[in-house]
């Protein structure tokens, strides 16, 4: 098919409807018109491309599967959300082959605001695959001129990646939200990846996809800038500021979800476990940087 050929599936009809005619998100993606080749349905019926890009939150991946895997037979399925199944404790790609088990699945992440890659403003990504001639097809397929495909074998490496920054951007963003500095904010990113490594390495990550796009790459941009939906919860989090909850945060429930898995592995994670106490109101965050600051001294 020719570039910007593919069909766009969103659940409400109406903003399907809007989508196809207006050909513009006005919400979302003010400015940014729908290429030509888009067409906009809100039946499943009509998505019958060979490769499928599933872009749904976490959290609500599996129960979409559930309910609809079986339009989903026989294609090449992309996850492209980043988190952990606060039920299942396994990332996108995992929640995918546990609905359909014959699925051929790859995962497209890293450092990317959608806005940018709609922008057409130069971008690169890990295209992940453990299915060696699937994963070099999607790379050609799925690179343009501006969007800069790396492949990677380490599936669950590149899942880790995506899925711990978002926690760790939430502590960036409390820590300026908080007026604590930005010597506190790299303090934190960088003591913030150890953790990201200590956990990934255990689940069998390798260590290189951590220092790539999908892990080191996507913490910079996501703990820096506040276009990241995780960091701005985060400063809200410090400020002690309403955050309206109907925004996609995937670092809350992602941040569950690791101290749990820590927790299980005994493994020490103690900037996401502060994250994840706060998300769920079990600390204020005095408490949570007087325990971070009273930690004993130890080996970087
Ligand atoms: N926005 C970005 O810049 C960006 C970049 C890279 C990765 N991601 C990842 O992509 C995933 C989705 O993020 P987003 O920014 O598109 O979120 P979003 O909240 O902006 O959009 C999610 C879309 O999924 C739909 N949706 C929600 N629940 C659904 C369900 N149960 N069934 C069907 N559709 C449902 C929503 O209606 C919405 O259209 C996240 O995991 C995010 O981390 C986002
Ligand atoms: O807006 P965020 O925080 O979900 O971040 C979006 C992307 O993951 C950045 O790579």
């Amino acid at each position: 098919c020719a570039l910007g050929d593919a069909t766009l599936w969103c659940r409400d009809p109406a903003q399907a409807d809007s989508l196809q005619h207006q050909r513009e998100n006005a919400a979302k993606l003010p400015g940014v018109p729908l290429p030509d080749g888009v067409k906009v349905t809100s039946d499943l019926a009509q998505v019958n491309a060979e490769t499928v890009l599933l872009a749904i939150p976490m959290q609500q991946t599996r129960p979409f599967l559930e309910a609809h895997g079986e339009c989903f037979l026989e294609r090449r399925l992309i996850a492209c959300s980043k988190g952990i199944d606060l039920d299942l404790m396994i990332g996108p790609v995992g929640v995918i082959r546990s609905v359909l088990p014959s699925a051929h699945v790859a995962l497209l992440t890293g450092p990317s605001f959608a806005d940018d890659i709609a922008r057409g403003l130069p971008t690169a990504l890990t295209l992940a695959c453990d299915e060696a001639e699937l994963g070099m097809e999607l790379q050609e397929q799925l690179s343009t001129p501006n969007l800069r495909l790396y492949r990677n074998s380490d599936v669950i490496g590149a899942e880790l990646g995506g899925a711990l920054k978002n926690v760790i951007a939430i502590a960036a963003g409390v820590t300026i939200g908080a007026g604590l500095g930005e010597s506190a904010r790299a303090a934190l990113m960088a003591r913030g990846y150890a953790e990201m490594q200590r956990l990934a390495l255990s689940l069998g990550a390798q260590p290189d996809t951590l220092a790539g796009l999908s892990g080191l790459g996507d913490l910079i941009l996501t703990c820096g800038s506040e276009k990241s939906r995780n960091f701005r919860y985060g400063m809200a989090l410090g400020q002690g500021a309403a955050f309206d909850s109907t925004t996609t945060v995937e670092g809350a429930a992602t941040a569950r979800a690791v101290a749990k898995l820590a927790k299980s592995r005994s493994l020490d994670m103690p900037v996401t476990r502060m994250v994840a106490a706060l998300v769920e109101g079990l600390i204020t965050l005095p408490e949570a940087l007087a325990a971070l600051l009273a930690r004993p001294l130890t080996d970087e």
